[in-house]
């Protein structure tokens, strides 16, 4: 059968909105065979590595994952916790509470769900599961709020190719980015504000993003402007002078150049310029992961003070926080705008269909 049916289907069925989080996704188990799957999984993506697809084959499969898998193991095992991966469980939990913020403003026939884009959930599983709950319309928010092609158009990339093996594909609303959005601001500044009232204001913030190659940068990604742009929002709302912040990316992945300044050499420069004290917080991880635990609260920490850095603090990532949940509520709100649901559905033309299938 080249298209899955909907054979679920019956006409008495209440047609239904489907919200469908999504972030990258994690390892299974912080093991050097779980990480293999996910890694080959992730890094197979055309999307993340843009490189000639046989060469790249011949690197990821010969040299790649043979050696990364045991050494991103070790370091995943240092931020699973009992309830899993944090990546997981706190996208979890945002999950349920923007469920139960979007019920308590008042939505019926709304699910909501969450899924990854490699490993799992997968994406394909929890749309299968979605179409059999009845959901006709669908709108799907990747927490990534700076777009990137490697990141939110691969995301739609799983839809896309999701929707290539269905019969009946539904209302479709793709949300590609929310980096300026005010409640998302305003969300991270509360952040920083509350953190600031409990151990006081910095001489610097930094706002480190996840970085990407340069060359995407130049063939045309928007992701470095929407970056700047987001620090630029959240530094006004905060009130903060142009010297008391800085923007820079972090988690180069191979030889090539990444986008500037790198996390790791600003933070071992800063005390040599006479910043000694700092605080780091990372506006583009919607949920405290591997790359903001042990790479900036615990590897640049170390790098910092090993430098002659006095005062290091990393404030967590914006997970399930009420201010986030309700920029996150809002904005899905706004995109269901003028989609209702049939209270009635197909009563009197039942019959006919019957009809029609003996
Ligand atoms: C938030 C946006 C992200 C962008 C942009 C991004 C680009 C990007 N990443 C890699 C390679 C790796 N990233 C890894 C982990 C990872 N990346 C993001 C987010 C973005 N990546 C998150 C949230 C995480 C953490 C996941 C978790 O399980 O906690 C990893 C795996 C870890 C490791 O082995 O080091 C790799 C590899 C590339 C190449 C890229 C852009 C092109
Ligand atoms: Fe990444
Ligand atoms: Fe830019």
């Amino acid at each position: 059968m080249r298209y899955k049916n909907s054979s679920f289907f019956t006409h008495q069925q209440q047609d239904k909105i489907g919200v469908l989080i999504t972030n990258l996704g994690t390892p299974d188990a912080p093991t050097p065979k779980a990480l293999r799957r996910y890694l080959a999984e992730f890094l197979a993506d055309p999307r993340v590595v843009e490189v000639p697809r046989l060469l790249w084959f011949l690197i990821l499969h010969g040299v790649i994952l043979r050696i990364r898998p045991r050494r991103s193991a070790k370091a995943y095992a240092t931020v699973f916790t009992e309830e899993g991966s944090p990546l997981l469980f706190h996208t979890k939990k945002q999950c349920i509470a923007i469920r139960q913020q979007l019920a308590s403003k008042g939505y019926q026939n709304v699910e909501v769900d969450f899924a990854m884009r490699y490993g799992n959930p997968s994406i394909h599983s929890v749309l299968d599961k979605l179409f059999a709950q009845g959901v006709r319309k669908l709108v799907v928010l990747p927490l990534y709020p700076q777009y990137s092609a490697s990141t939110s158009a691969s995301t739609f990339d799983a839809i896309a190719k999701d929707f290539t093996t269905r019969r009946w594909l539904p209302d479709f609303r793709f949300i590609s980015h929310y980096h300026d959005f005010p409640l998302y601001i305003t969300a991270a500044a509360e952040q920083i504000k509350q953190y600031w009232q409990q151990h006081g204001k910095p001489k610097k913030l930094l706002f480190s993003y996840h970085g990407i190659p340069k060359r995407y940068l130049m063939n045309g990604d928007p992701y470095h402007c929407e970056c700047y742009k987001t620090s630029r929002l959240i530094a006004e709302q905060l009130g903060l002078e142009k010297d008391e912040y800085l923007t820079c990316f972090q988690s180069r992945f191979g030889r090539e150049e990444w986008l500037k300044p790198y996390t790791d050499e600003t933070l071992k420069s800063m005390p040599d310029q006479g910043i000694d004290d700092v605080h780091v917080f990372c506006p583009g991880f919607s949920a405290d992961c591997l790359e903001t635990i042990e790479e900036i609260a615990e590897e640049n920490k170390e790098y910092f003070l090993e430098a002659g850095g006095q005062n290091y603090h990393y404030i967590p990532a914006l997970n399930d926080s009420n201010h986030h949940i309700e920029a996150l509520s809002t904005l899905i709100e706004q995109n269901l705008q003028h989609w209702h649901c049939h209270a009635d559905p197909h009563r009197d033309e039942r019959a006919t269909t019957v009809g029609a299938l003996k």
